[in-house]
């Protein structure tokens, strides 16, 4: 059976999105993995299945490139507020966010970070602002769930980190019982950081939106940045303010792309 899809972007991390709010879509992780191949499938960085929600206005399931099913996605969230034009609440697996046009772009109320290590999750207690550990030159990094996990780490050139080598590596450390994002970071000014994602699930991506929430909150903890700084990533900047204890807030570009149908029976779907 064909199925309508929207080919979107938010700096360009990609996604494509399927709208089954009111016809069932069998999403399943082979069936997401398999549509997001680059060579074989649609291609995406993550693949977002909307659906309805009794607690919020649409729930928003994600599934990463590799399949996995996962709980939040910032760019994502741009790009569904977009898509739908309106403010809206939106039920992911990492909670409720809420997306409103704003300013040419969209932002999104990314919820409230947490820092215990059982949150983030980690295998281990420790100190999750200054994590007593190191992978080769990376160590002392920061942990935060901003619905999903990250670890950040502050380097002095972002651009000179081999990620492509070491994301891998700490992805998949069992430090990290569900794996987790991983961000490295440099302080370019007082309100501004520049930012490469080594993403997981999905590996370097042009952009992460949860990343950029996570390095932010990071910074502004350990008393590096001001409480509303601007994220350059590769793909391009985000505003990210966090306010005394509140819930981030996630400002930025995102776009359709293109509009498509797909045969999902010719990739293994079954009903
Ligand atoms: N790879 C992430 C999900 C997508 C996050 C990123 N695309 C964003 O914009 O937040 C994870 O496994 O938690």
């Amino acid at each position: 059976m064909r199925a309508p899809f929207t080919k979107m972007h938010g700096l360009g991390n990609d996604f494509v999105v399927f709208d089954a709010r009111h016809a069932p879509l069998a999403m399943t992780a082979q069936l997401a993995a398999a549509l997001a191949n680059r060579h074989t499938g649609i291609g995406c960085d993550q693949l977002i299945v909307l659906v309805p929600s009794s607690n919020a206005d649409l729930g928003m399931r994600i599934f990463n490139a590799d399949g996995g099913e996962v709980e939040s996605c910032g760019n994502a969230s741009r790009a569904v507020g977009l898509l739908l034009g309106h403010a809206a609440r939106i039920e992911t697996l990492g909670g409720i966010v809420s997306a409103e046009p704003a300013g040419g772009g969209v932002a999104v109320d990314m919820g409230k970070p947490r820092f215990e290590w059982q949150d983030i999750p980690l295998a281990y207690a420790m100190d999750t602002l200054r994590m007593p550990v190191g992978w080769e030159d990376l160590d002392s990094p920061s942990a935060v769930n901003v619905g999903n996990p990250h670890v950040v780490f502050f380097v002095s050139d972002a651009d000179a980190v081999d990620l492509a080598r070491l994301g891998p590596q700490i992805e998949h450390d069992p430090l990290f019982p569900e794996r987790v994002n991983v961000n490295v970071a440099t302080i370019t000014g007082p309100a501004a950081i520049r930012l490469r994602v080594w993403e997981r699930g999905a590996g370097l991506t042009r952009a992460c939106g949860t990343g950029a929430c996570a390095t932010t909150v990071a910074a502004i903890r350990l008393g590096l940045v001001a409480r509303e700084v601007s994220v350059t990533l590769p793909g391009g900047a985000l505003n990210i303010a966090w306010p005394m204890a509140g819930s981030i807030r996630m400002t930025g570009p995102a776009a359709e792309s293109f509009r498509g149908t797909v045969d999902l029976a010719a990739y293994g779907a079954t009903k």
